[in-house]
């Protein structure tokens, strides 16, 4: 099923423009939604899972008109926020049994054969009976899938997940996600670029509230290949690479050096050697162009 955005515009009371008429169409699959802090991710989000009203613009799911039939959507929505609140002191199983009951699943063995079913999607079925309070940031994130795949959700939000996961804990989720997401429509937002290199087959650049760029992780670094530059340089000499060059991202080197990367048609000068792009690339080429035009 698609997922249709159409001019879709929300102004904040204080005055601040958090979407600014955006149009987006997605597919089935894995839909990364790339953007810095502030970009207007959440507030996207919440719109489209009928938590907020846009001023004007509408959305449409399939057959569902969803700013006009609320609860139609929410009977195919799995949306998990970006923080979840407090979890009652009661054990995985026990509070998603809870849940399903309350989504009306009636029967007790269907209830149970739900829960062992999302439990083991979800790689928490080992720690089922332990409280979910005391559950890691990882294995909340994880339950907090588990919990919206109660009720076979053909559309899912998840917004910024990995934020504050480490390294392994992200892996982990982004694994559950990624067998989640071949059976239905999966937003994700996130600012961290590798989760959708890693994840997503299509992905959406936004800025401002508006999308700068919706594309393929496969495609958008294809775009730029030849025109990614590096060469090292002492720390020192950075302000005046920038102030040349087009410089996208500096990373330090272990004896104080900085390799930059430069994006330029043609080589910058000839200390540069081409590179294979990535998709940080991509990204930083995408903000920067927009922070020189709204300058
Ligand atoms: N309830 C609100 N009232 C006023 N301004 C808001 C409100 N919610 C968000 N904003 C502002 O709208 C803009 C977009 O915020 P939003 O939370 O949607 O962005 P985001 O991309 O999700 O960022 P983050 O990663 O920081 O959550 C920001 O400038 C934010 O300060």
């Amino acid at each position: 099923m698609k997922l249709s955005i159409t001019n879709l515009t929300k102004t904040y009371k204080n005055g601040v423009k958090a979407i600014d008429n955006l149009n987006l169409e997605i597919g089935t699959g894995m839909f990364g939604l790339l953007g810095p802090n502030g970009a207007g991710k959440s507030t996207l989000m919440r719109t489209i899972a009928t938590l907020q009203s846009p001023d004007s613009g509408s959305i449409q799911f399939g057959e569902i008109n969803v700013l006009k039939d609320k609860m139609a959507l929410r009977k195919v929505l799995g949306y998990l926020p970006q923080s979840f609140g407090v979890y009652p002191k009661m054990s995985a199983e026990a509070l998603l049994d809870y849940f399903a009951t309350l989504k009306g699943v009636k029967s007790k063995t269907d209830r149970e054969t739900l829960v062992k079913e999302v439990l083991e999607i979800t790689n928490l079925y080992e720690v089922r009976k332990k409280e979910v309070a005391g559950y890691s940031g990882g294995m909340k994130q994880r339950f907090g899938i588990a919990q919206l795949l109660l009720n076979n959700p053909k559309l899912i939000i998840v917004d910024e997940p990995t934020a504050g996961l480490d390294p392994a804990e992200r892996h982990r989720f982004l694994n559950v996600l990624r067998e989640v997401g071949t059976n239905c429509s999966v937003i994700f937002s996130t600012h961290i670029v590798d989760d959708v290199k890693e994840l997503c087959n299509e992905m959406a650049i936004l800025n401002g509230g508006r999308i700068l760029q919706h594309t393929t992780p496969t495609e958008a670094t294809e775009a730029i290949k030849g025109k990614i530059w590096t060469r090292i340089i002492e720390r020192d000499e950075l302000e005046s690479m920038e102030a040349t060059f087009n410089v996208l991202s500096s990373n330090y080197n272990q004896d104080n050096t900085l390799n930059i990367r430069v994006y330029a048609d043609e080589q910058p000068a000839p200390e540069f050697r081409t590179v294979a792009p990535q998709l940080d690339d991509v990204y930083f080429i995408a903000l920067k162009s927009d922070t020189e035009v709204t300058a």
